[in-house]
């Protein structure tokens, strides 16, 4: 090791390196620390302190130590662990020094923040009334719970061609981050799930979040009074999550009934002083507060953001509401197909193919 170790870098900010993969060697009987991340049932390695590692990336050796450094201080701490600078060391030959410090430490990043997201305990969020937001510990205005639904795209019984369009639609999304940079657009996607009630949308929702490992925030949006919520709410989401609304028709004056409501707005408007309008609207939810949240100036803040609307009624909504870019992809979940048929016969009896299945699609199908 002495004759390699001419070059040496600290970092203290590092994430730790991946988990342990075949490209990893141990030299030695180094430690492992197993750990379960926070709130997150899946075990990651790490090493542990002042061990080695030795990772290999293009041919080049580099040695990975974890290391501490405790602060010179004549005080004493109630909190000595605060104090305690951890760091990675790693140790590569000087002739390499470009590809570390360029290629390779930019693929450690990413490879660390690849690891964090899919080890990490995906959360379902739900926003709590105003009232509640600021306690005598100063709450988000978002609580949480683990989100575990099991519903996935092999159990979401629906045409096979239609799920085809919808995963391939997530896939060209989750890989659109240089497109949507390059056209100038938020990172973001709308999709409206419409149809009669106990068809499949909340599946589909579940079976979304599980197939992208993305957060769901559930917005009730009758907890919300104004606009001005609306937007802090919107901004306390993070990226890599589904914001959805379910029975958005049900939530809201949201249809077609609003330019009525517009209309008499605007009648109130004129009696306001000059200058109140604009607050007067923020103090109430509004369909432009609504339209706002979906495409304004806050939604480009983090990337990765899915809106989902879902409703019973789609002739209800206003069609500003869900004019293609808006709600970018409008889903019907209907009744059950014949093909939809067979996915619930093999999720629930294991069944994949019976000979009834023809009398079946011809009697209650009415399929030759
Ligand atoms: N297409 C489907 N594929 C798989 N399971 C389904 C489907 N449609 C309904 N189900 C089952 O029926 C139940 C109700 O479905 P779900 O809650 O997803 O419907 P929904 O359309 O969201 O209903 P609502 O409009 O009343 O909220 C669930 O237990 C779900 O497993």
């Amino acid at each position: 090791m002495s004759t390699v170790a001419n070059t040496c870098t600290e970092m203290s900010s590092m994430p730790p390196p991946r988990p342990i993969s075949a490209r990893l060697a141990l030299p030695g009987p180094a430690k492992l620390k197993a750990d379960l991340g926070q709130e997150s049932g899946k075990p990651s390695l790490t090493i542990d302190d002042y061990e080695e590692v030795i990772d290999t990336f293009r041919g080049v050796r580099i040695w990975w130590c974890a290391c501490m450094r405790f602060p010179i201080s004549q005080t004493i701490s109630f909190y000595p662990d605060r104090e305690q600078r951890k760091f990675y060391r790693i140790t590569f030959h000087k002739r390499h020094r470009k590809l570390v410090e360029g290629e390779y430490l930019n693929h450690i990043l990413r490879e660390g923040r690849d690891v964090t997201v899919r080890t990490r305990q995906r959360k379902l969020f739900t926003n709590s009334p105003s009232s509640n937001w600021y306690g005598y510990r100063r709450s988000s205005c978002w609580s949480h719970v683990a989100f575990e639904h099991p519903a996935t795209f092999d159990t979401l019984a629906m045409d096979p061609k239609k799920k085809r369009e919808i995963i391939d639609d997530l896939v060209t999304f989750r890989e659109g981050k240089e497109y949507y940079k390059k056209i100038g657009k938020a990172w973001k996607r709308g999709y409206l799930l419409y149809g009669p009630p106990g068809t499949g949308k909340s599946s589909m929702i579940a079976a979304i979040a599980n197939f992208l490992e993305y957060d769901v925030y559930d917005l009730e949006l009758t907890a919300v009074k104004t606009n001005t919520e609306l937007r802090k709410i919107f901004i306390e989401t993070t990226g890599k999550s589904i914001i959805v609304i379910e029975d958005i028709d049900c939530s809201i004056d949201l249809t077609g009934k609003h330019k009525e409501k517009k209309k008499d707005d605007e009648d109130k408007d004129k009696k306001l002083p000059p200058g109140m309008e604009e607050k007067d609207e923020n103090s109430k939810l509004t369909l432009s507060g609504v339209l706002n949240f979906i495409d304004g100036l806050w939604s480009a803040c983090g990337g990765e953001r899915i809106v989902i609307f879902t409703t019973n009624h789609v002739e209800k909504l206003d069609p500003a509401l869900i004019r293609r870019g808006r709600m970018d992809m409008h889903i019907e979940m209907s009744y059950c197909t014949f093909e939809a048929f067979k996915v619930l016969a093999k999720n629930y009896l294991g069944i994949v193919e019976h000979d009834l299945f023809i009398t079946i699609r011809y009697k209650i199908f009415l399929v030759k």
